[in-house]
């Protein structure tokens, strides 16, 4: 059996304990967002979060076989305030999304509501010496979630799927020679978060990341959540079509998600 597919072989995400016990841990993600339980915390308004993007960092996208990510050099794109203590520097981001016709897909829900899909803007703690020093610190990343909605297109993020036909199989990587800038994948509004300290959603599930989840989701057009899943991946029964590829929220356990906003 390929074991490459870590949501497809064995019991996928509930097995993942067996060889990652961390899975059970104490600040696993994602997480269900219980609006009626979130907390707002003034301290999180008064220092706002800093989110910094440039046009010039993104440098390829790769097929991970689990997902396409974008890679940065990070140059002049930073993440700081908020419930962040020091400067997190831009690493990558990457999305995980459902199947044709299904509402699943995003890792986060929302009062037990999932969207589509969902992108991650992965950042590093610098006061750690690069990111592979940082990923499994307690305070080692930050990532940035932003829900996908069905609605009108986004042509910023279309640019980057159009990418996606030159990185048909895990391993494969292109350059990106033309200017994104990630500040593009910002909904409108991105001064309402929620916040919580989490895990990584995928092994090794390190318990490092403080998570900001953007409460407003962004629009990109049913088509384009369609080429999501023309991104191709290999599956005990040969190479197919990637979808799928997110883990189910996990219990908060002794934990409370703070809000932005009132
Ligand atoms: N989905 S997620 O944003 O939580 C997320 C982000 C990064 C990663 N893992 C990364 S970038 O690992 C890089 C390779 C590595 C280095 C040390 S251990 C794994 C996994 C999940
Ligand atoms: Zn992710």
């Amino acid at each position: 059996k390929k074991r490459g597919n870590i949501y497809l072989s064995g019991a996928g995400p509930s097995a993942w304990h067996e060889e990652y016990p961390v899975a059970k841990g104490k600040r696993q993600s994602p997480v269900d967002i219980n609006t009626n339980k979130t907390k707002f915390d003034p301290k999180l308004a008064a220092d706002p979060l800093t989110i910094r993007f440039s046009d010039s960092c993104c440098q390829s996208i790769v097929n991970t076989g689990i997902s396409f990510q974008v890679t940065s050099n990070g140059a002049g794109c930073e993440l700081s305030g908020g419930p962040l203590d020091s400067t997190y520097q831009f690493a990558q981001f990457h999305a995980h999304w459902g199947a044709y016709l299904k509402t699943t897909g995003s890792e986060h829900t929302v009062d037990g509501v999932s969207y589509p899909a969902e992108l991650h803007l992965v950042h590093w703690n610098t006061k750690y010496d690069d990111f592979k020093d940082a990923v499994d610190k307690p305070d080692g990343l930050a990532v940035i979630a932003v829900f996908f909605k069905r609605g009108k297109e986004h042509p910023g993020f279309g640019k980057i799927q159009d990418l996606f036909s030159k990185i048909p199989a895990k391993g494969a990587k292109v350059n990106i020679d033309f200017e994104f800038n990630p500040g593009l994948l910002m909904p409108p509004d991105s001064e309402n978060y929620w916040t919580y300290l989490g895990s990584l959603t995928t092994p090794p599930l390190y318990e490092s990341v403080t998570w900001i989840v953007m409460k407003e989701p962004l629009e990109v057009s049913v088509e384009q959540i369609a080429i999501l899943r023309t991104l191709l991946w290999e599956t005990p029964n040969g190479v197919s079509q990637m979808y799928n590829n997110f883990r189910p929220p996990v219990p908060l356990r002794d934990r409370v998600i703070r809000a932005s906003f009132g």
